[in-house]
């Protein structure tokens, strides 16, 4: 959880997907067809808002893009079912659904604010269908996009096993230097775990990607998550090149909350 009072995070309203703006598209069964959009329409332009490329000579301060807003497109991506819709209405609106499981059809986005040591950086939070049917549909939005979450579902041996699957679309469709973050969700269910965390450590460190167990449902390292992002995105951006370089890795090692402390099934 972030350290409160250091960061804020102030609310958008603005979503949509497939250009359809206005709600989330969810289907159990039949497949929606891809009317619309496209990955570069409403999805941003891949690089921080009127940053451009800041000057980086001298270790002054390169200049803050205007209003002191960066932004950045994250997806979120993983199996169906791992909770990444749940993950981003958990960041987004601080609530759960439980319930029946409706898979997301598609490919769906919210925005939300974050600061960052008095920086704001928008983050364009896409939430992709992890059913097969939709892959290539989301491998168009890979590209323009500086972070992906990549989620399994810590009850699910079958998702954490396709993790690697999803390694090698990452390196064949995102930018090369895009932050990828594995992520173990479900951690708050004790009695059906089927993937161990030192697992799922183990293979972060194969790929160099930072790693934690997060539930959607309690809360648990959700802001962290993106928080850990946004600082990132920010660094990349505006870090003057006298400061120390900002460590996602050390960051979410020094701030992630262990699911054992907090488990519950
Ligand atoms: N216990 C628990 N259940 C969760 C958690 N996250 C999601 N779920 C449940 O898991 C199911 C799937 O969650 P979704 O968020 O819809 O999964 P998804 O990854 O978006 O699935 P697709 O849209 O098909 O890609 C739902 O029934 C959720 O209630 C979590 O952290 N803990």
């Amino acid at each position: 959880m972030a350290s409160a009072g250091e960061e804020e995070e102030e609310e958008e309203e603005e979503e949509g997907g497939w250009g359809r703006g206005s709600r989330w598209l969810r289907d159990s069964a039949a497949p929606v067809a891809c009317t619309m959009g496209g990955p570069g329409g409403s999805a941003g332009s891949g690089t921080p808002e009127g940053s451009g490329e800041p000057p980086r000579s001298g270790g002054e301060p390169p200049a803050l893009p205007r209003d002191h807003e960066l932004s950045g497109k994250v997806m979120l991506l993983g199996d169906s079912g791992v909770g990444k819709t749940c993950f981003l209405l958990q960041f987004k609106d601080g609530a759960f659904l439980s319930g029946t499981f409706i898979a997301t059809v598609g490919i769906d986005f919210r925005n939300k604010v974050v600061a960052v040591d008095g920086v704001k950086v928008k983050l364009q939070i896409w939430d992709t269908a992890g059913q097969e049917r939709f892959r290539s549909v989301t491998h168009a939005y890979y590209r323009d996009a500086q972070a992906l979450l990549l989620l399994y579902d810590i009850t699910s041996k079958m998702s954490f096993d396709n993790i690697r699957a999803w390694l090698t679309e990452i390196h064949e469709y995102a930018q090369k230097d895009v932050v990828i973050m594995l992520l173990g969700n479900k951690a708050d269910v004790s009695s059906g775990r089927a993937v161990r965390t030192e697992d799922g450590a183990s293979l972060a460190r194969e790929y160099g990607v930072p790693f934690m167990e997060t539930s959607a449902k309690t809360g648990m390292n959700v802001e962290l998550a993106f928080l850990a992002i946004a600082k990132e995105l920010k660094q990349r951006a505006v870090q003057p090149l006298d400061e120390p370089r900002f460590q996602i890795h050390e960051y979410i090692e020094s701030q992630k909350k262990k699911s054992s402390c907090c488990a519950f099934s």
